[in-house]
C-alpha cells in the first residue's frame, strides 16, 4: 500500500501491514542476566546467552509488510525470545517458528492457509451448548442457519459448519438456574424479557468460591462509599437475593473480552490495557470480568469444573474455564483445545486457524455471564456491558445481536468495541462468511470492497456497525480514522458511525509502571526512585543499564532508547536511516524489538557497526523494557501512526523525555516543549522523516547539553501528570452509561 499523509502537515502514514505483538509475560518474573557484548564478527551473535532464564513468558510477534500474504506475528517464550536474540541465527530458528513472509495489507490473521484438508466430513456436529438446547436460540447459536448461502469449500483446514444434521446435546439436560448478577437488574425480567437459557454448572458444590474471591481481604476494592465493587464480600446477598454490594444507578457488570491480558499473555499495548483498564473500572464500583484465552497454565487461575460445547467453524469443541480474582477483578480463563500451547504464538496458525479460534472464543465469551459464576454467582445479562478490542473479538458485538438481542434476549446487555489498532481488521474471502454460523443477512454487515483488499470480508466492519457503542484509544486518532489514509478502508463506517465513537487516551498501571515500586529496578544496580529523588535515581539506572548493556558508564553522555515492535508502524527504520548523524554525536542508544526479521537484522547490523555507542537487543523482555524506561535520558517514537501509545507515558512517568512523530495519540500526549513558555513534555516532528527526527533530535540534545533547568523542568512536568487509568475508566464509564441508556 501507499504512504499519505493524514494532514497537509503531520502523519504519514505507513499503510503496509503492521501487526502488533509482544510477549509478555508475568508479573514480577526474575530479570534475565545482562548480556555480554562481545563485539563478536558478523557471524556471531552479540549478546551471550544469559547464565539464567527469566520466568517471562514471552510472546515474539514477527511483524510483515508489503503486499502479498499475511504474515502471522510469531512469538517464542520469553527465555527463548532472550536467547535468541543472542544467540546465533541457528539456534534463533529453532526459538523463532514459523517467521513468514509480507502479508496482506490488512488483518492480523495469519499467513494464506496451507492446510488443504476440507473436513466437512466433520461437521457431523454431535454437541453443542447445552444451556441453549432449552430455548429456541439453539439452532441459531449451535447449529449453523440451516438456510445459509452455501459457498464452495475453500479446501481449507477450516471445517464448514453443516445445515443438515442437528446438533445433539452432550452436556446434561438444562435446568433453570436462577441467574444472579448485577442486583436489583439481574433476574428481573417484569420488562417481558425472557429469562436466558441457564444450566446447572458441573461440580458447582465443590467449587469454593472463597478460594477464588479472596473473600478474607474484600477491602481494598471499596467505592467511595464503601461498597465493595468486586462482589467478593457480596456473596450472601446474591445467595439471599439482596439488591448486593453495588450502588448507584450507573453502576454496571462489565465483562472485558480480549485475546491478551497482561501479565499472562501479552503482545503488545492491547495487553497492557486490558490488565490495567478492568482494575480500574473496579476501583470504580463496577462489577468487571476479563475474559481471555488460556494459552498455558497460569496458576493463579484454577478450574472451576465447568464444561461446554461450542461449534466451531464446523467442529464441536469442549471449553472448560478458570477463574482468578485479583486487584477486585474476576479473570475468566477459556481452555480449548484450539488455545492451548499457544502461549508463545497467540497469533500463529494460518489465518482460517486464527479465525476459528476467535469464532469460538467470541461465542464462548458472549455466554460467559450466564455460565461462570463468579464469587458464586453469575453477572448475568442484564445491566450488562461487553467491551470488545479489536477485531480478535469484533464477532462479539455480531453474536450478541444475531443471536440473542434480535431475537427479544439479553435486551440489557450492550457492547462496546474498542478500535487498538485498525490496521488488523480480520479480512478474508466473502466465501468464509458461513463459518461464522450467522444468518445469511449479516452477510451485508462484513461485505466491503476497497482497492486493496478488493471483494471481501471483514471482520472489523461488521463489529463496528454491531456494537452499540465504539471507543478508541485517543482522539487524535479517532480524527484519523475518518480519513483515506488513517482509515484503512474502514473510515467510511467510520465517518457513518461518528455519534457513537469516543476517544479516551489510555492510562498507566501505576503498579507495573511506577518508579517508585517498579521491581525491576530492584537489582542489577538499579533503583527505584521518585520525582523528588529524580536527579540521582536516574543517574543510578542510567549508569546501571550502561553496565548491563556493556556501554561506557558516563553519566554526561545523553542516552537515547527505542523499545517496540519492530515493524512500519513503529518507524524504527528511521532511526536506522538517521544512523550516520546518530553516529557523529557524542550519545549512546539502545533499541529493544522483535518482529520483522530485516528489522531484526537492522538491530543488530547497527550495533556491530557503532559497538561503543548502539546497543540493538533482538528479542522480547519486559524487564528490559522497564530499565530501559527508567536509565534512558530521551526515548525515540517516529511512529509512522500510533493509535495511543504507551511507551511515551510510560517514560514521561520515568522521568524520560520523549521525542515523538506528533501522530495519533504521540500528538495528544506529548506537547511540544516551548523554551519561552517553560512548557511542554518532549519534542515532536510533524512528518515521520529522517530529516525531521534528526532536527528534533538536535533540539532535544542541545537542551539536554546546555539548558539543565528546562531539561530538568520537562522531567518534572512529565513525571507530574496524572497518567493513571483511573482517569481514563471515568471517561469509559461516561461510554457504559451511554451504552446502557441507548436502544
Ligand atoms: N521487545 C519488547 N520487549 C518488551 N516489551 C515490549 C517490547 N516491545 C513492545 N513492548 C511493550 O509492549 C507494549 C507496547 O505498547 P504500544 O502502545 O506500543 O502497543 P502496540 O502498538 O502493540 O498496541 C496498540 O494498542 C495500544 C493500546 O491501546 C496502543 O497504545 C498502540 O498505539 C497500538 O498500536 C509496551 O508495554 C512495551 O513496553
Amino acid at each position: 500500500m501507499s504512504s499519505a499523509a493524514v494532514s497537509s502537515a503531520s502523519s504519514t502514514f505507513f499503510l503496509a501491514l503492521a501487526s502488533s505483538a509482544s510477549p509478555g509475560g508475568r508479573r514480577r518474573a526474575r530479570v534475565g542476566s545482562p548480556p555480554f557484548h562481545t563485539g563478536a564478527g558478523p557471524n556471531f551473535a552479540f549478546w551471550r546467552a544469559p547464565p539464567r532464564v527469566p520466568r517471562d513468558a514471552a510472546l515474539v510477534r514477527a511483524e510483515a509488510e508489503g503486499g502479498g500474504k499475511d504474515a502471522p506475528p510469531e512469538r517464542s517464550g520469553d527465555a527463548a525470545a532472550a536467547a535468541a536474540s543472542r544467540w546465533p541465527r541457528a539456534a534463533r530458528r529453532k526459538t523463532v517458528s514459523k517467521r513468514r513472509d509480507p502479508l496482506q495489507p490488512v488483518g492480523r490473521y495469519g499467513s494464506s492457509g496451507t492446510g488443504n484438508t476440507a473436513r466437512s466430513g466433520a461437521a457431523t456436529a454431535s454437541t453443542q451448548n447445552a444451556a441453549l438446547a432449552a430455548v429456541e436460540i439453539k439452532s441459531i447459536v449451535a447449529a449453523p442457519p440451516t438456510s445459509i448461502v452455501k459457498f464452495p469449500a475453500p479446501g481449507y483446514r477450516v471445517i464448514l459448519p453443516s445445515g443438515d444434521i442437528a446438533p445433539e446435546t452432550v452436556v446434561p439436560a438444562p435446568k433453570p438456574l436462577p441467574l444472579h448478577g448485577s442486583p436489583g437488574v439481574d433476574g428481573d425480567y417484569s420488562n417481558g424479557v425472557a429469562p436466558p437459557p441457564a444450566e446447572p454448572v458441573v461440580q458447582e458444590a465443590t467449587w469454593d468460591f472463597k478460594k477464588y474471591i479472596g473473600f478474607e481481604e474484600p477491602v481494598e476494592a471499596k467505592d467511595d462509599s464503601g461498597v465493595a465493587a468486586d462482589g467478593a464480600d457480596s456473596f450472601e446477598h446474591y445467595e439471599n437475593n439482596d439488591s448486593g454490594p453495588l450502588a448507584g444507578e450507573n453502576v454496571m457488570n462489565v465483562i472485558v473480552v480480549a485475546a491478551e491480558c497482561s501479565p499472562w499473555c501479552k503482545t503488545g499495548g492491547l495487553g497492557d490495557v486490558v490488565g490495567a483498564l478492568p482494575k480500574a473500572l473496579a476501583r470504580r464500583g463496577h462489577r468487571v470480568m476479563v475474559v481471555v484465552p488460556r494459552y498455558g497454565d497460569y496458576v493463579e487461575a484454577f478450574d472451576m469444573g465447568i464444561r461446554k460445547y461450542y461449534k466451531a467453524a464446523g467442529q464441536d469443541l469442549e471449553v472448560n474455564y478458570f477463574h482468578a480474582f485479583i486487584d477486585g477483578v474476576d479473570f475468566v480463563f477459556i481452555d480449548a483445545p484450539l488455545f492451548r500451547h499457544r502461549q508463545n504464538d497467540i497469533y500463529g496458525g494460518s489465518r482460517q486457524e486464527i479465525l476459528k479460534r476467535m469464532i469460538l472464543f467470541c461465542k464462548v465469551a458472549v455466554e460467559v455471564p450466564w455460565h461462570v459464576p463468579c464469587g458464586g454467582v453469575c453477572y448475568g445479562d442484564g445491566n450488562l456491558v461487553f467491551i470488545a478490542n479489536d477485531w480478535h473479538t469484533a464477532l462479539l458485538p455480531v453474536y450478541l445481536k444475531a443471536y440473542y438481542t434480535d431475537h427479544g434476549l439479553m435486551q440489557y446487555t450492550r457492547s462496546i468495541l474498542v478500535i487498538h489498532n485498525i490496521a488488523h481488521q480480520g479480512r478474508g474471502p466473502v466465501a468464509e462468511f458461513p463459518y461464522m454460523d450467522l444468518p445469511e443477512h449479516y452477510l451485508q454487515h462484513f461485505e466491503l470492497y476497497d482497492p486493496v483488499g478488493g471483494e471481501h470480508a471483514n471482520i472489523f466492519a461488521a463489529g463496528l456497525k454491531m456494537a452499540d457503542r465504539v471507543v478508541t484509544v485517543s482522539r487524535g486518532y479517532l480524527w484519523e480514522l475518518k480519513t483515506v489514509e488513517g482509515g484503512w478502508g474502514l473510515h467510511d463506517i467510520i465517518r457513518s458511525n461518528d455519534w457513537k465513537i469516543n476517544g479516551i487516551v489510555n492510562g498507566i498501571d501505576h503498579q507495573e509502571w511506577n518508579p517508585k515500586v517498579d521491581v525491576h529496578l530492584r537489582s542489577d544496580g538499579y533503583t527505584n526512585y521518585s520525582l523528588e529523588t529524580l536527579d540521582a535515581g536516574k543517574r543510578q539506572c542510567k549508569a546501571a543499564l550502561q553496565r548491563e548493556l556493556g556501554l561506557e558508564v558516563r553519566d554526561d553522555v545523553p542516552l537515547l532508547g527505542f523499545i517496540g515492535r519492530l515493524d512500519g508502524q513503529k518507524g524504527v527504520d528511521i532511526i536506522g536511516d538517521a544512523m550516520p548523524w546518530i553516529a557523529g554525536q557524542d550519545v549512546q542508544l539502545v533499541m529493544l524489538g522483535t518482529g520483522r526479521a530485516d528489522l531484526e537484522r537492522m538491530l543488530q547490523h547497527l550495533e556491530r557497526e557503532h559497538p561503543s555507542k548502539v546497543r540493538g537487543w533482538v528479542g522480547f523482555s519486559v524487564p528490559m523494557a522497564h530499565r530501559i524506561t527508567a536509565g534512558a535520558d530521551v526515548l525515540v517514537m517516529p511512529s509512522r501512526f500510533e493509535p495511543c501509545g504507551l511507551n511515551q507515558l510510560y517514560a514521561m512517568a520515568y522521568g524520560t523525555v520523549p521525542v515523538v512523530h506528533a501522530v495519533g495519540g504521540l500528538r495528544d500526549t506529548v506537547a511540544p516543549f516551548d523554551p519561552f513558555g517553560d512548557a511542554g513534555l518532549g519534542w515532536t516532528f510533524d512528518r515521520a522523516e529522517v530529516n525531521k527526527l534528526i532536527e528534533a533530535l538536535r533540539h532535544c540534545l542541545d537542551t539536554y547539553r546546555n539548558y539543565g533547568e528546562s531539561w530538568k523542568s520537562i522531567q518534572a512536568r512529565g513525571m507530574a501528570q496524572d497518567l493513571s487509568w483511573d482517569h481514563a475508566a471515568e471517561l469509559y464509564e461516561d461510554v457504559l452509561v451511554k451504552a446502557k441508556y441507548q436502544w
